[in-house]
């Protein structure tokens, strides 16, 4: 599958053509959100840092930035966001670079954003509107194209019901569309209330098919590992070299969308499911979020959680702030030690003075936090986290021996499906002597078969 699936892809705001667009990359910086310590101590980005990552989403749909700039606004003007005369000073840089579209990285009103339109004219998507466009751009299966289009509509629907409103006025409330006295808003919030109707419906199924194959699964005993981290930290480069899938890793922001999920052996023989989800970023729209949501189901019923940070990024530090308040919402406690590791990545980026400065502050971690160094794309470190995820794993399971004698033999296949054989010895008389490992769960069926097989005997 092409990386470009516009054909399928929900459409935004931008026309999808051939060509090229030519952007300008706008941040503004309201004065009193970003206090010079919060940014000396790398909770809040620098505005450069904030630049270079709004410049970054741009580029993740392929426009060609023109123009870049931060801007301070002293104080927000609810009809433009930026005060007259920063917005003649955008307005002859549009000209000046012929400028298609304009990225203001904050979010725009609905009123804001089409004023600016009017002003500049020229398009304008705010940070929200570029998220859902790369969105739309990246999702491949099924269920991730439906959230994102559902998300778009979502977007659209509070765009329209508030902007709209005194173009409802001009036409003195008339109706040409639906039935008597209908207004042109009410229809199209009717038309697109439908739409997101029949989406939900549609996804609502998808959704059955898959907590299916998840429940599935979950009888198996197959632990998963779920990755997550900030978009491009480098999860799928990390889950391709440990299980040798070909899942696309690019410099690409979200490159992937849709949960991959694939199953290794480890060293020692146990199983487990890796899972790839979506890149995390910081003000993700929560529609955004509410929408993965289900995607992330994943995350929140994953045995381990792998936190990928990039550390050659300086916004490194905000990164993991991002992550660590997303996973919070999705209930995970990333204090829990046992539970969430840490994985810093692209170690080979580094130099002596920089990895000795890691080493240093891997080793002082609160909590007793786990931090692996690895290079994803080198392979270093990678072995021995493997060998503390097996061992994580191991430590919680149950071990049992099983006597098999050679009339209990029906009983071999359901103990492959439902446990990890760690040992088993062919006996003499036909039977076997297994010793494995079991979930609580596991454990408990087998207790409840052992009314049918009376000569296996458990320890
Ligand atoms: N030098 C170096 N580059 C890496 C490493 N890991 C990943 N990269 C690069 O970082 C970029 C992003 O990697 P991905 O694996 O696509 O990142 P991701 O976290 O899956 O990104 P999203 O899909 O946006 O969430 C790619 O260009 C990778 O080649 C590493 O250990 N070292």
């Amino acid at each position: 599958m092409t990386d470009h699936d516009s054909d399928s892809a929900p459409r935004g705001p931008i026309e999808h053509s051939q060509a090229v667009t030519r952007a300008g990359v706008f941040v503004p910086v309201l004065r009193q959100r970003n206090s010079a310590a919060e940014v000396a101590e790398g909770v809040k980005r620098s505005d450069e840092d904030r630049l270079i990552e709004a410049e970054g989403l741009a580029a993740a749909i392929d426009l060609d930035i023109v123009a870049r700039a931060v801007i301070t606004v002293s104080k927000a003007q609810p009809a433009t966001l930026f005060g007259s005369g920063k917005v003649e000073e955008m307005k002859a840089l549009v000209e000046e670079q012929k400028i298609g579209l304009v990225i203001v990285d904050h979010p725009l009103t609905p009123v804001q954003q089409r004023n600016l339109e009017k002003e500049l004219n020229t398009k304008v998507l705010d940070r929200t509107g570029l998220i859902l466009e790369i969105f739309g751009r990246r999702a491949r299966t099924k269920e991730g194209r439906l959230q994102v289009e559902l998300a778009h509509l979502n977007y659209q629907r509070g765009r329209l019901v508030r902007s709209w409103t005194h173009l409802e006025r001009q036409r003195g409330g008339a109706g040409f569309l639906g039935g008597p006295g209908e207004t042109q808003i009410e229809s199209d919030r009717r038309q697109l209330q439908d739409k997101i109707k029949k989406l939900e419906k549609e996804l609502e199924q998808v959704r059955r098919t898959r907590t299916l194959h998840r429940a599935k699964r979950k009888k198996a005993p197959h632990p998963v590992i779920a990755l997550v981290g900030y978009t491009n930290a480098g999860k799928s480069t990390l889950f391709n070299k440990i299980t040798g899938a070909d899942v696309l890793a690019k410099d690409l922001l979200f490159a992937t969308l849709d949960p991959t999920l694939r199953r290794i052996a480890l060293s020692h023989g146990t199983e487990v499911i890796f899972s790839d989800t979506v890149g995390f970023i910081s003000d993700l729209p929560t529609h955004l979020v509410a929408a993965f949501r289900a995607t992330l189901e994943e995350v929140m019923e994953a045995e381990i959680v792998l936190h990928v940070r990039d550390m050659s990024d300086p916004d490194a530090r905000a990164q993991a702030a991002d992550v660590e308040k997303i996973l919070a919402d999705l209930e995970i406690d990333t204090g829990d030690a046992e539970h969430v590791v840490e994985i810093w990545n692209k170690i080979d980026r580094l130099d002596e003075t920089g990895r000795a400065h890691l080493e240093a502050s891997a080793a002082s971690q609160p909590g007793g936090r786990t931090v692996h160094m690895v290079s994803a794309l080198t392979g270093e470190g990678l072995e021995p986290l493997l060998a503390d995820i097996e061992r994580r794993i191991a430590g919680r399971a149950d071990q049992v021996e099983l006597d098999i004698p050679s009339d209990s033999m029906q009983l071999l296949p359901w103990l492959y499906e439902n446990s990890i054989v760690r040992e088993r010895e062919d006996l003499e008389d036909g039977g076997v002597h297994l010793v494995l490992d079991v979930t609580q769960q596991a454990r408990t069926d087998l207790q409840r078969m052992g009314a049918r097989y009376p000569n296996v005997r458990m320890d």
